[in-house]
């Protein structure tokens, strides 16, 4: 059932849903899903395109919020949980399924989904975030269009067999999403860092952390309550805010 107080809009063609989201917010009152069934200018992390074959999914919430920065940015995770159940729910598995840190979802240890929060300021008295998610539900973009080192694209289909539409995705995913936003609101981060942790692709094992500056190599020991990624090195404990993390 489509979530109550969420509005949608679906538009046959867009540069960017967070681009859109941005133009948008300006006029609405409450939050609002956008889903585009062509994205041509896709934007992914930290500057990178994002390319969307045919019959994936490129959506964007647009999100009225309250909390300090740091808070929002948490986003991350209530949105990573969110694309994770609404998997479980289109194919009736999560043995196949994990979370990668920050908020990549993975399937049979490739990236299929991906997240991009964008804060769109403050409007009608209120701050603002776009919460883009672009899934690949159909096709995968080409390994070659991968930075060195990132982990091999995949489709839902190629690696579930499971057809679903963008449209019939957006459903699920609205309400999978509206339930872990009530949760984090009620109960803030403390409420889901365990549920999470549970799906965290390689939890105790050894990963490389690059944050631009320095590279870290531990082992992935949690997510602390601020949503840091915790790594035990040679040199000590590291608490991560921000990087790529390699595995
Ligand atoms: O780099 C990543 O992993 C994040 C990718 C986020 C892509 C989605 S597609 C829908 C929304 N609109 C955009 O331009 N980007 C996000």
């Amino acid at each position: 059932m489509w979530p109550e107080g969420y509005g949608r809009r679906v538009l046959a063609e867009v540069d960017s849903t967070n681009a859109e989201a941005a133009r948008i917010v300006p006029g609405l009152t409450g939050p609002e899903w956008i889903l585009g069934l062509t994205q041509v200018a896709g934007r992914g992390r930290r500057g990178r395109p994002w390319t969307m074959p045919a019959g994936n999914f490129a959506g964007t919430l647009v999100l009225p919020v309250s909390e300090p920065p740091q808070v929002v940015a948490l986003r991350s995770f209530v949105a990573s949980l969110a694309l994770y159940e609404a998997f479980v729910a289109v194919t009736g598995r999560s043995d196949m399924l994990a979370l990668k840190w920050p908020n990549d979802v993975l399937v049979n240890g490739g990236k299929v989904a991906g997240i991009l929060l964008e804060s769109l300021g403050r409007h009608g008295g209120r701050d603002w975030l776009a919460i883009g998610m672009g899934v690949n539900l159909a096709g995968a973009p080409d390994v070659g269009e991968v930075e060195p080192g990132a982990l091999r694209p995949v489709s839902l289909m190629s690696e579930a067999g499971v057809r679903v539409t963008p449209e019939e995705f957006l459903a699920v995913l609205a309400s999978a999403y509206a339930w872990e936003e009530a949760r984090f609101v009620a109960l803030g981060f403390a409420g889901l860092r365990d549920a999470w942790l549970s799906r965290a692709a390689r939890l105790g094992a050894v990963i490389t952390a690059r944050t631009g500056r320095h590279e870290f190599t531990g082992t992935f020991e949690t997510v602390d309550d601020a949503g840091n990624l915790v790594l035990r090195t040679a040199s000590g404990r590291q608490a991560i805010a921000a990087a790529d993390v390699f595995f």
